[in-house]
């Protein structure tokens, strides 16, 4: 098979997204207060109401910093960033997961999100969201990468300018085949899998719609960032 390299383009357009995607992270003392706060529904509904809200903070600032999404129109910034937060979350949730966060985090995230009020048919798929992708073993490189693709999803609603982030994925997703060959060599269809598991974030942004309205049903609050970039009432 002919030696994959990678141009020194490609090289610049990765570490700019991996500097990124390391530079803004949950700050510790939210990610701390998992392991402090009592256990009720109503207490791990509020934690992760708050970890969602800096989560998605972060999400921007990342976004920002991919080359070339500022220069897209505003509008379809917007419509990027409120079509994709949710599966850029459950993609990092699940990283977080698979990356076995240090002295037990993983196992009181796993408790709370549990016990949040998410009616059991939701928990299901998520779980095994998270399995799969751990099942991946992703090197930090194509978190980052497969983050950038998620949030440059041409198809998104309300986009106008379909072809300006086609252009800007398409130079992602070339990155990413590239990467993949180079970091699991034995494996000819990782890429694939990879683009596998963006099909299954989809269904579960469909399922995460669902579990808005039931806890909306329920009574639940929202901050104002998770209403406005939810579409909440
Ligand atoms: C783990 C989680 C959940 C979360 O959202 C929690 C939610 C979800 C929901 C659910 Cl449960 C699962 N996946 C995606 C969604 Cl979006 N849906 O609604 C809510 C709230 C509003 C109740 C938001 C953020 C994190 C999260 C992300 C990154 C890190 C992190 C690091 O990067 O180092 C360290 N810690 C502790 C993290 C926690």
């Amino acid at each position: 098979r002919e030696k994959v390299e990678m141009t020194k383009e490609q090289r610049a357009l990765m570490k700019a997204i991996v500097d990124a995607y390391n530079r803004h992270q949950i700050p510790q003392d939210v990610a701390k207060k998992l392991l402090q706060e009592q256990y009720s529904a109503e207490e791990n509904f509020l934690l992760l109401t708050e970890m969602a809200t800096s989560q998605v903070q972060v999400l921007v600032e990342f976004t920002k910093n991919i080359p070339g999404f500022l220069s897209l129109d505003r509008e379809d910034q917007i419509a990027l960033l409120k079509g994709s937060t949710v599966e850029a979350m459950f993609l990092r949730s699940a990283q977080v997961f698979s990356r076995k966060m240090p002295n037990g985090h993983t196992v009181v995230l796993e408790e709370r999100i549990r016990k949040s009020g998410i009616p059991d048919e939701f928990m299901t798929p998520m779980f095994n969201f998270y399995k799969s992708i751990g099942e991946l073993h992703m090197v930090q490189e194509e978190q980052a990468i497969l983050t950038a693709i998620t949030i440059l999803m041409p198809d998104r609603p309300y986009v106008k300018d379909h072809q300006a982030v086609e252009r800007l994925q398409e130079t992602m997703l070339n990155v990413l085949r590239k990467l993949c060959v180079l970091q699991h060599p034995q494996e000819q269809q990782y890429f694939a899998r990879l683009l596998g598991r963006l099909t299954e974030l989809r269904t579960l942004s469909h399922y995460h719609a669902e579990m808005l309205t039931s806890w909306k049903m329920n009574d639940h609050k929202f901050t104002p960032l998770l209403c406005e970039i939810w579409d909440v009432q």
